[in-house]
């Protein structure tokens, strides 16, 4: 971006009184959303969109965000991350994607931080004209009042030519891979149902929020899910990250059953083989960016209300200069989603997955004008597009980590439960 076309924008930041219900803010058609538990904010309007594609997009991004967050007057006495001036964003996994990865700034914010609350208001900055003359205190606004919903039936466990190509994909994957062309390679599957256009979608939004409250449930230019794996989080100097490799089903109303599921997951070999190259993967692209880089010492099984996942948290302080975007460009993608080695692994991906990944397991997240922010891995979402006039089409997708001796048939059955969020809140 050249810096005649960087736009001034102003952000005015006030505190809320009152701790507001965020979701009921959101717009019924375009939510823009990030939440997870007591903490998050929604987006109504937009003052600026950046939009970037390629395999560079991150870079770009980056760089824009710096020169706009630099350019901007800035009105903040909250000063906490994600108050003043913030973007949502939505990044595709592949630099050949077709899908737009996108910068989103509100108009306005409303974010929430445990016991704290403010509104944000963007706007153009004025030029000329005296700009403290011109600004007011935004306002809460009306909360849309709560529209309809009918839903879609996603079916995850049809099988068709569409489950064909995936068990294809993934038996080729396994003969790859005892080649040693590869170690692993992360193969999904993709649904698609059609909703209703007029479908209030705060109604799923807040059935993934309070389902999945160990997850961010976000909303962003149409992905909508509810991620468990956090890519980076960074604020006021301190990092964090979680990464997710090793997956179970949970067991339904059979809690031995469920708990031997769990052990079963703690104790074995492959699952926690593939757990350490993902974790490794993480390490090794984020260690040249940050200080003092520490992990849990034993992965620890993360219960979601569908799975259970291998888990390790990781720890740094963060080096000189780096905002949550960088670190986001130097971590995707990682073991999770793509595999290992990573450029083997795209490639496989490439040329076994016959559909383009869009924003799934890219990343979602938000960052503010110090750099601060938070970026989970598009996981367990589906993509809204508009269809025709009366219906929205949903494309759901979902995948797995193929290694050495994976069957096709667990495999899928991994999928169906990793489908189960967006089935779920989308269901009528
Ligand atoms: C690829 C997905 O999930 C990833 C793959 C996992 C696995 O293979 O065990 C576990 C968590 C995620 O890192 C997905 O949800 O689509």
């Amino acid at each position: 971006m050249s810096s005649v076309s960087v736009p001034s924008l102003r952000a005015v930041t006030r505190p809320l009184a009152e701790l507001p219900d965020l979701l009921a803010y959101a717009d019924p058609a375009e939510p823009l959303v990030w939440t997870r538990g007591d903490r998050g904010c929604v987006g109504i309007g937009e003052a600026l969109r950046l939009m970037f594609s390629g395999p560079d997009r991150f870079d770009r991004a980056a760089a824009a965000w710096r020169e706009i967050a630099a350019a901007a007057e800035i009105d903040d006495p909250v000063r906490l991350p994600g108050s003043g001036l913030v973007a949502l964003g939505t990044f595709a996994f592949a630099g050949t994607s077709g899908a737009q990865s996108v910068l989103v700034v509100p108009r306005l914010l409303i974010a929430r931080h445990r016991g704290l609350a403010w509104i944000t208001e963007v706007t153009l900055a004025p030029t000329g004209a005296d700009a403290a003359a011109t600004a007011l205190d935004p306002e809460l606004p009306e909360a849309p009042p709560l529209g309809g919903w009918r839903g879609a039936a996603l079916d995850v466990t049809e099988r068709g030519p569409q489950t064909d190509a995936y068990f294809a994909g993934v038996r080729e994957a396994v003969r790859r891979i005892d080649d040693g062309a590869l170690e692993k390679v992360v193969l999904a599957r993709q649904t698609v149902a059609e909703i209703p256009a007029g479908d209030d979608l705060r109604v799923p939004l807040g059935r993934l929020a309070e389902r999945y409250d160990d997850c961010w449930t976000f909303a962003v230019d149409g992905l909508i899910g509810a991620s468990p794996e956090t890519l980076i989080r960074s604020t006021g100097g301190a990092v964090s990250a979680r990464v997710l490799a090793g997956t179970r089903a949970r067991v339904a109303g059979d809690a031995a059953a469920d708990g031997r599921a769990r052990d079963e997951l703690l104790t074995s070999a492959k699952d926690q083989h593939e757990h350490a190259f993902a974790v490794q993967s993480v390490v090794t692209a984020l260690a040249p960016h940050v200080r003092s880089l520490h992990t849990s010492e034993e992965p620890f099984a993360l219960r979601l209300p569908n799975v259970w996942h291998l888990a390790t948290d990781l720890g740094a302080g963060l080096g000189a200069e780096r905002g949550a975007l960088e670190l986001v460009g130097a971590l995707h993608p990682t073991a999770a989603v793509a595999g290992t080695p990573t450029g083997a692994a795209i490639e496989t991906i490439a040329e076994l997955e016959p559909f383009d990944r869009g924003r799934y397991s890219g990343a979602v997240g938000w960052i503010d004008a110090a750099g601060d922010g938070e970026w989970v891995i598009a996981l367990r979402c589906g993509q809204l597009e508009s269809a025709s006039a009366g219906t929205r089409t949903l494309t759901a997708t979902a995948g797995g980590g193929i290694v050495a001796g994976s069957d096709p048939e667990h495999e899928f059955v991994e999928t169906v439960s990793k489908f189960r969020p967006v089935v779920e809140a989308f269901s009528a």
